[in-house]
């Protein structure tokens, strides 16, 4: 017996369908992308005043229902007016950027990146120099950026080592590296709250497991104890790595086939919008 589908589905059916998927695919990539920005606050109370709105019109509350959208007809407005230096640069990052992505020349310097972390990591390693060094990926690490000094520098391990030798003045806190570019030095970062975290590890594991319970960045640990390398990535802690396999690490989630490595045009509008203002 043969299944006759188009009684099952009618064409507005499955445009109903795809339409839903569709609307929700955009705001979970709206999601990943301003996780851990300060975007995510807007977000937050935009959320809220429309929750508002529908539950008061839901019930019968004018009253609220009406000031709600008062809030919303200003609330745009007064967006636009305060977020405009933001929203100017996103859309100038916007023009700035290819439609065809900077792939090619972002993989180079992705590899030249990662020899830098590994000349780096080892030299510190085997000298027992504490260092901690994130890389952001998709999340922002903005927030975590400004709480360092900027320096908006080159990555080179020499570079890297310097600012970890004991008892100078960026030694203390996390590297922040965003765009293949180190952001910040001597960043705060936040401490997880996991109590099933091994007592033998400080907090410099602790910060760089915390960040990546808040994010999707990779975070680098040399321990001054031990010379121990670890990443930290996705709430894991992988410990004491061999060198082979901390650059395969490294290689796998930094380095991706140019494809994915494009920068889409939302991803450019957005890094614009949140980029904090380095002058
Ligand atoms: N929240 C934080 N953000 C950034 N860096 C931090 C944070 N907390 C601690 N650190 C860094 O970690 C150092 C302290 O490391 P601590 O000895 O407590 O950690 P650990 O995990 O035992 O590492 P190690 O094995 O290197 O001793 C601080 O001096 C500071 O540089």
């Amino acid at each position: 017996m043969s299944i006759d589908w188009s009684t099952v589905f009618t064409w507005h059916q499955l445009a109903n369908v795809i339409d839903v998927l569709v609307v929700w695919f955009c705001i979970y990539k709206l999601i990943l992308m301003v996780r851990g920005t300060k975007a995510v606050q807007l977000l937050r109370g935009i959320v809220i005043i429309l929750v508002i709105k529908i539950i008061s019109e839901y019930v019968g509350l004018q009253t609220i229902a009406w000031i709600m959208d008062r809030v919303i007809q200003w609330g745009v407005l007064a967006t636009i007016i305060i977020f405009q230096p933001e929203l100017r640069r996103g859309l100038e990052h916007l023009g700035r950027g290819s439609l065809f992505g900077k792939a090619k020349r972002e993989t180079n310097q992705t590899v030249k990146m990662i020899d830098g972390l590994d000349k780096a990591v080892q030299y510190m390693a085997k000298r027992r120099i504490g260092a901690l060094i994130s890389i952001e990926k998709e999340t922002r690490l903005d927030e975590y950026i400004a709480t360092g000094i900027p320096l908006d520098a080159d990555i080179s391990g020499e570079l890297l080592i310097n600012i970890f030798i004991p008892n100078t003045p960026l030694h203390d806190g996390a590297v922040l590296i965003k765009q293949n570019k180190i952001a910040a030095a001597a960043g705060y970062l936040p401490l997880s709250e996991n109590p099933f975290i091994s007592k033998e590890l400080g907090t410099r594991h602790r910060a760089a497991i915390g960040l990546s319970e808040v994010s999707d960045a990779l975070t680098i640990i040399v321990s001054e104890e031990t010379g121990e390398v670890s990443i930290a990535q996705n709430s894991e802690l992988m410990r004491d790595l061999t060198h082979e396999n901390f650059v395969k690490v490294l290689e796998q989630q930094l380095v991706t086939p140019d494809s994915k490595k494009k920068p889409n045009m939302i991803q450019e509008f957005i890094s614009g919008i949140t980029r904090r203002d380095s002058k």
